[in-house]
């Protein structure tokens, strides 16, 4: 079990996890898991997300932005601090005001903005990616896609400037971050979007919460269709 004295290191990171109402969540696999179940699945990956950061040992704090008012429950009951979303400005204006709570409670803690979509995030991985990380100014790791971020870090002092969603990889190296370039660190990439990223989520391994989620998602489909209704 870590103690409070295990997190007083150098290089303690504070991870920024923003995540939007799950009514609205994880829209590219509603016709997968259905309406009823899939805000169940975006919280069940959030929270696998947030425990398994939590976990690592170079992370001291998980600051979570959102407005959902269960997954904030669900996550403080983990450790997170949960903030709500300001401005109200979408993504990056949320990681932004998640990375200057973070400051205001740790000014001299390197930041890093998290996805909250990576239910089989690995702690060991995450630590190699932010021990990696933690001698440049910012960093970025690519999605398992190539395309997209699931992880940017800034150093103390360093401006995060995030400009996640879509093809954020291409719009990060363009700022000036560095690449991460490590190999086998699938978990910490492995961002799911769609029920192929699912798919590949559940052969890395997912937390248990996300396993849970999928084994009521598939049980319902297979409910509904062994009989004449169907979800979908
Ligand atoms: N706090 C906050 N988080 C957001 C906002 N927009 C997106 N996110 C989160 O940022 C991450 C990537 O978001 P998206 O890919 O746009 O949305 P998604 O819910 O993951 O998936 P789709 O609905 O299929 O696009 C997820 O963790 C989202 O919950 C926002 O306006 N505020
Ligand atoms: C927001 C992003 O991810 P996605 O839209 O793929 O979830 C991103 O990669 O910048």
């Amino acid at each position: 079990m870590r103690t409070q004295a295990d997190r007083a290191e150098p290089f303690a990171w504070s991870l920024v996890i923003p995540l939007k109402p799950l009514v609205r969540a994880k829209s590219r696999l509603a016709a997968a898991a259905g309406d009823l179940l899939r805000p169940s699945l975006a919280l069940a990956f959030a929270q696998d997300t947030v425990a398994a950061a939590l976990a690592a040992r170079p992370v001291r704090d998980v600051v979570v932005v959102t407005d959902d008012a269960r997954a904030a429950r669900a996550l403080a009951a983990l450790g997170a601090r949960v903030v709500r979303d300001e401005p109200g400005g979408g993504l990056n204006a949320a990681l932004a005001h998640g990375a200057r709570t973070a400051r205001a409670l740790r000014p001299a803690a390197p930041v890093a903005a998290l996805n909250a979509d990576l239910p089989a995030l690995r702690p060991a991985e995450l630590t190699r990616v932010l021990n990696y990380a933690r001698v440049f100014p910012r960093a970025f790791l690519p999605d398992a896609a190539e395309i997209g971020t699931t992880l940017l870090c800034a150093a103390p002092g360093v401006p995060l400037a995030p400009e996640f969603g879509g093809a954020s990889r291409a719009r990060h190296a363009a700022s000036g971050a560095v690449e991460i370039p490590l190999p086998d660190v699938a978990s910490v990439r492995q961002d799911v979007d769609t029920p192929e990223d699912l798919a590949a989520a559940l052969t890395l391994g997912v937390g248990p919460h996300t396993a849970a989620a999928a084994d009521r998602a598939l049980f319902n489909r297979a409910l509904f269709r062994g009989s004449a209704a169907s979800p979908e």
